[in-house]
Formats: structure tokens, sequence, C-alpha cells
């Protein structure tokens, strides 16, 4: 079996009164495309945010290479670097494509503007977004907007040996987009994989049959707080379980109630 490389173990959060995540164990091993999916409000989003190391869980441990991690990601460097691509694209309007990508550089590093601006060129490259690293967010497609915070995401500091992005989030990052626009993203997400070294491994939120399909090889069911199910994308279409089933076909009768 592959190493593993994140490793939750009993985690559970809460919002006021209302248990997101209830004893959630799950791993994801070097060089998975794990798919974590359920339905909305189900606390897909907030596992994610949990690996990232951008929210605390109420109880329970998050392992990185077999290390328990302590405390949010401003508190320590993981040994892994993990990056994340949200759900809305999240760049400042106000910024260039060039600044938005290389932000964190410019912030908190002293390499010098020309250094930062090749290591930001290197990525655009990466997403296939060559020469727009003068344009502003607002004149992007929607498609174009997810693939520059997909070059943020997979920015890294030459100077700092921990800082290469290794698992990479990706939080609904075809939402939105039409089908077309949809297939260049899962290409993309693919094709990080691909590249030696890196990015070899991600998890995945997602409500996109063709994202499920085309960029996972694990799947994770979330539902009620709860891991349900979980299984290979090849077994995603002939499991009897009757949460994937309904979830699969959309259809309003089973065990998932349908809000509103
Ligand atoms: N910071 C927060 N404060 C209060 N409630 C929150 C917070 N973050 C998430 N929630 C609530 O927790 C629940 C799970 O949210 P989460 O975004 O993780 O779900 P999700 O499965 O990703 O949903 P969707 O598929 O609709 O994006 C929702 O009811 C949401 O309103």
């Amino acid at each position: 079996m592959s190493k593993v490389i994140i490793e939750l173990k009993g985690i559970s959060k809460s919002f006021g009164n209302k248990k997101v995540l209830d004893n959630v164990d799950l791993q994801i091993c070097r060089g998975e495309a794990l798919g974590i999916i359920g339905p909305s409000g189900t606390g897909k989003s907030t596992i994610l945010r949990i690996i990232a190391g951008l929210m605390e869980p109420d109880s329970g441990e998050v392992y990185i290479e077999g290390v328990k991690r302590e405390g949010l990601i401003e508190d320590r460097i993981d040994g892994v670097s993990i990056g994340m691509v949200f759900q809305q694209a999240a760049l400042f309007d106000s910024l260039t494509v060039e600044e938005n990508v290389g932000f964190l550089l410019y912030q908190n590093s002293k390499l010098p503007r020309s250094c930062i601006r090749k290591l930001v060129n290197e990525k655009l490259d990466m997403v296939g977004l060559s020469g727009t690293g003068d344009l502003y967010p607002s004149v992007l497609s929607g498609g174009m907007r997810k693939r520059v915070s997909f070059a943020r995401a997979i920015m890294s500091n030459p100077d700092n040996p921990k800082q290469g992005t290794e698992v990479l989030l990706y939080d609904e990052p075809t939402a939105g987009l039409d089908p077309i626009a949809s297939t260049v993203i899962e290409d993309l997400i693919c094709h990080l994989q691909s590249i030696q070294g890196a990015w070899g491994s991600y998890a995945i939120v997602t409500h996109q049959d063709s994202t499920i399909r085309r960029t996972t090889d694990r799947i994770v069911f979330l539902h009620q707080g709860k891991l349900q199910w979980q299984g290979r994308i090849s077994e995603i279409d002939n499991t009897d379980h009757p949460l994937i089933r309904q979830f699969m076909s959309g259809n309003l009768s089973g065990p998932i109630q349908v809000a509103g």
C-alpha cells in the first residue's frame, strides 16, 4: 500500500450546536487522487480547511507524514506543504494576475521582484495562462480565474526547501463552469498530478459528475457528519449502497432528505 501522507483521526467539528463532522477518520496516500463527495452542507469544505491547517477541529488529530500537527498553519511549517484552491477563486481584483499569484512571496519573502516574476511566469505557463501576468482578474473568464488560483496554490518559495507544494486541496474547482471549461480544469488537475515531483497527491471536493469521474481514483462519501462509504471510482456505478445510488442518480426518494 502507498505511504499515508495525511491522516485524520477521530475528527469532530461543530458550529454552534450543529455537529458538522462526527468522528471522521480519513487518509490520503502519496500519489492518490481522492474525491470527497456528499450532499450540500455535509462538511466537505470544512474537512479541506482542517487538512489545510486553516481551521482546528474540536477534537481528533491530524497527522502529516505520521507527525501530529499542533495548531494552525500560521503556527508552524508542516513537513509536507499543502496548497489550497478555494471554491471562489478568491483573487484580489485590485492586483494584477502576477501580483495575485506571487502575493505571498511579495509579502513574506526577500526575493527580488524579478525572481518572483520569473517564478510566477513558470506557474502561469503550467496552467496555460502564459502572457496574462499584467491583466487584472476582472477581464478574465471564470475558468481563467480558476486557473490563476491554481497557479497561486502551486507557488513555492525556493529559499524554503519545505515550501514545495506536495498536496493540493481543490474545493469545487469546476463549480459554475460550462462543460468545456470544466474539461479544461479537469485536464489541468490531472496534468499537474502527472508532473514529476511536487503535486502528486490531491483531494478534491466536487458535485460535478464529470469531475468526479475524470479526476479521482478513490471516493469517500460524507453524510450527516460521518464517512458513510468509500471505494474506487470504478465501484461507484456498481455499489448498491443506497446513499450512493440516490446521490449519483439525483433521485428525490431515498435516505438523503431533500432540503426545502
Ligand atoms: N465558519 C463557519 N461558521 C459557522 N458555520 C459554518 C462555518 N463553516 C461552515 N459552516 C456550516 O457548516 C456546514 C458544513 O459546511 P461546509 O461548507 O463544510 O459544507 P459542504 O459539504 O462543503 O457544503 P457545499 O457542498 O454546499 O459546499 C454548513 O451548514 C455551513 O453553514
